[in-house]
């Protein structure tokens, strides 16, 4: 292997530098409640990463600052800082203190609020700031102004932080306390006549003259702003735990989804970051490129099938008992864009078993454009949840062809979930404008792209990685007809090397257009195309081939025609029959391709012959056939046993007997055999 395995990495990652997640060092929610100094370090010396700004807003005494105290007392791990509206009161001139009982505190006049505004514009962007300290006892602002770093969490508080519309735009999470008037008027009268100093006329007089109005007028009204509203403010730990549990989730996601909120980043560990280096890094052998970016798919389409809609289902357990959980919607589809996105398949068969997939294909012209030029979707699309498949989100422009698309053919735009693995801003900001409804889920949002409008870091061209194709770059054209059908020219083993069968998106395409099929369309192409090739004058190898095209084809059909029906609409024998076709036909190809990759640059016939002998007593060919032989006939017997399809297992079967009466045993190969099982596996 020529990359270490993620958990390797990691160990070593911990010898040297240990990074915690916790910050506990930098922590000071206290000190950030009474007004004391708070630490100057920020998360601007590592990257500016936007606070998750909060406004608590409701009546006086409604309970704003102890549900604040709460969620701080909740969120540790966090930095915290609260900003009072109280401290931005103007303070009063001496005339006005002279008559201050009929000074109203409670009117959105009372407030500097400019000077609020730009506290929290600038906190928001990342700069420390002096937040003014107001006496209750003076009416006046003084000296010592507080020291506000910029952190995590900002929590702004006050009776009337909801009026300002621009004040307001800058939350992320708008909580209304919602407590009664008569346990408001209480507390009031007791603060202020214990805290203040006041006698309980003024505070009564205060209350009916100023600050019942001005709720009612003022505060009230901003209720209908609020994300949430909690009533009987800190008696409500269910509205708390909540309110903390959604902070979590927002300050572990990236920037881009506070902006869009139909996009999700699944969350980050150090495993997934430890795969992630493998894959970006250039020197990862495909091998390993293979692994680590199907076990990173995995977890893409796992969050992905997170989304869709469900429906509580009760079942019983061994023990009798029921247990209550839920039941997904099984009207479901994939549709991979050609060619990367079909290495999200298998992850996607692996979740839902029996899933339809779809291809389309878009072509890219120039550096920007694209086309889309080949489509194959279930006819009944518009009734199904849609799975877009494609490992990078890039300009948005595949993206967006590719949901047009989907919308003509009558999909729900709400019920299009996008996977991909890696996703630039640009590409969000696309998608998401132009499909706002449209979810986006990804593993890693990327910097951006260079100049070629390529995602930087990124990690080079998926599909030829993934596919191991990245020294088989084709420039072959194909050719598309009216009715959306793609004809390939037939490919040749002097050049370009056949490999590049896998490597034309177009042949993709032609090759394997329904899931129904697993690689059988693929198969029956490459087939085809060989029976142009040099070695069929070998004999018997062209009527072998024939016979072989012929009988997949057949076998393709009703491949096809159960794949033209519903998972529950085929019974359990024939399903699992059919999958075990399916990776049948896998195999197939595979040995095709390793054969056709060895085979590749034009081997003079004796050359070839040679090669063929050498490589059957190197390479363990006889222990590959029978393991073909061996599931061939596994097949049968299971056939035999439920009654399937007889046709089908015979031409298995006979497929498998035609193998073996090639088999090579003279120093001339005669058949096929030698498409199936070249290489070690
Ligand atoms: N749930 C509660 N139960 C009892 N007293 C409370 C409760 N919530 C707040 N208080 C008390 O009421 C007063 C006002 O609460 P506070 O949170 O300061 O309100 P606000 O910030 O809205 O003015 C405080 O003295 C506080 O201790
Ligand atoms: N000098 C002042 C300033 C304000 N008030 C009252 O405070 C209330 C707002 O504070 P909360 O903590 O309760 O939100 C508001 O009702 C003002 O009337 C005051 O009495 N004196």
């Amino acid at each position: 292997m020529g990359s270490r395995p993620a958990d390797e990495v990691l160990d070593a990652a911990a010898a040297g530098v240990h990074y915690s997640a916790l910050r506990l060092d930098e922590l000071n929610i206290n000190g950030s409640m009474t007004g004391e100094e708070q630490p100057t370090t920020s998360g601007v010396e590592n990257g500016h990463q936007e606070p998750f700004v909060i406004g608590v807003a409701g009546g006086a005494s409604s309970g704003k600052s102890t549900v604040c105290k709460m969620i701080i007392d909740q969120l540790r791990d966090q930095r915290v800082v609260v900003v009072t509206q109280e401290s931005f009161y103007y303070g009063l001139s001496d005339e006005e203190l002279v008559h201050v009982h009929d000074y109203n505190f409670d009117h959105p006049d009372a407030f500097d609020t400019e000077l609020l505004l730009s506290c929290m514009e600038n906190l928001k962007y990342g700069k420390a700031v002096d937040i003014p300290n107001y006496n209750f006892k003076t009416y006046k602002s003084v000296a010592s102004a507080r020291k506000v770093n910029p952190s995590d969490v900002i929590i702004l508080e006050g009776i009337l932080v909801f009026h300002d519309s621009r004040v307001r735009d800058l939350m992320n999470m708008k909580i209304f306390v919602d407590t009664d008037a008569d346990v408001r008027l209480t507390r009031r009268i007791r603060r202020d006549t214990i805290e203040k100093g006041r006698d309980i006329k003024t505070v009564l007089d205060q209350y009916s003259k100023f600050v019942k109005p001005a709720f009612e007028d003022f505060i009230l009204p901003t209720k209908k702003y609020a994300d949430i509203i909690i009533p009987r403010g800190g008696d409500n730990d269910v509205a708390i735990d909540l309110i903390v549990q959604h902070i979590r989730t927002k300050l572990g996601q990236h920037d881009l989804c506070k902006v869009h909120p139909n996009l999700y980043v699944i969350q980050t560990t150090y495993q997934i970051r430890g795969m992630h280096t493998i894959i970006r890094d250039a020197a990862t052998t495909t091998h390993d490129f293979i692994f680590y970016a199907d076990r990173l798919i995995r977890l893409v389409v796992e969050h992905g099938l997170g989304h869709l809609p469900f429906k509580e289902k009760q079942v019983i357990t061994p023990t009798g008992s029921v247990y209550t959980g839920v039941e997904f919607s099984k009207r479901l589809c994939g549709i991979s864009v050609i060619r990367s996105g079909e290495s999200m398949e298998n992850a996607l068969r692996a979740c839902c078993k029996g899933i339809k997939i779809g291809k389309i294909l878009i072509h890219r012209e120039g550096d920007n454009g694209k086309q889309l030029i080949y489509h194959n979707l279930p006819k009944d699309i518009a009734n199904r949840h849609v799975l877009l498949l494609d490992p990078i989100l890039g300009t948005g422009n595949s993206a967006v062809q590719a949901i047009s698309l989907l919308l003509k053919k009558g999909v729900q735009e709400t019920n299009i979930i996008f996977l991909n693995l890696i996703s630039a801003p640009q590409g969000v900001h696309v998608v998401s404008k132009r499909f706002p409804r449209v979810k986006i889920v990804t593993s890693e949002i990327e910097f951006g792209l260079n100049d070629d409008f390529r995602v930087i870091p990124g990690m080079g061209e998926f599909g030829d990685r993934y596919f191991g194709t990245d020294d088989y770059q084709s420039s072959t054209p194909f050719f598309c007809d009216d009715k959306n059908r793609v004809s390939l020219p037939p490919f040749t083993l002097l050049h370009p090397t056949p490999f590049h069968i896998h490597t034309a998106a177009a042949a993709a395409a032609a090759s394997s257009v329904s899931a129904s099929s697993g690689a059988m369309n693929s198969v029956i192409a490459k087939l085809a195309s060989l029976l142009t090739d040099e070695y069929t004058h070998l004999k018997g190898v062209k009527s072998g081939i024939r016979w072989l095209r012929d009988e997949l084809s057949t076998m393709n059909a009703v491949l096809q025609r159960l794949g033209d029906m519903d998972d529950d609409q085929i019974d359990v024998q024939t399903k699992e029959w059919r999958n075990k076709v399916r990776e049948l036909s896998y195999d197939i190809e595979d040995c095709i391709d390793r054969f056709l990759q060895k085979h590749s640059g034009g081997d003079a016939n004796a050359n070839f012959v040679r090669k063929m002998k050498k490589l059957w007593e190197n390479h363990q060919i006889g222990d590959e056939i029978k393991q073909l032989k061996a599931r061939v006939l596994e097949e049968k017997e299971r056939h035999d046993r439920y009654k399937i399809t007889d046709q089908l297992i015979d031409l298995v079967s006979n497929m498998c007997a035609w193998i073996l009466e090639y088999q090579p045993c003279t120093s001339k190969p005669k058949t096929l055999w030698a498409l199936i099982s070249l290489g070690n596996r």
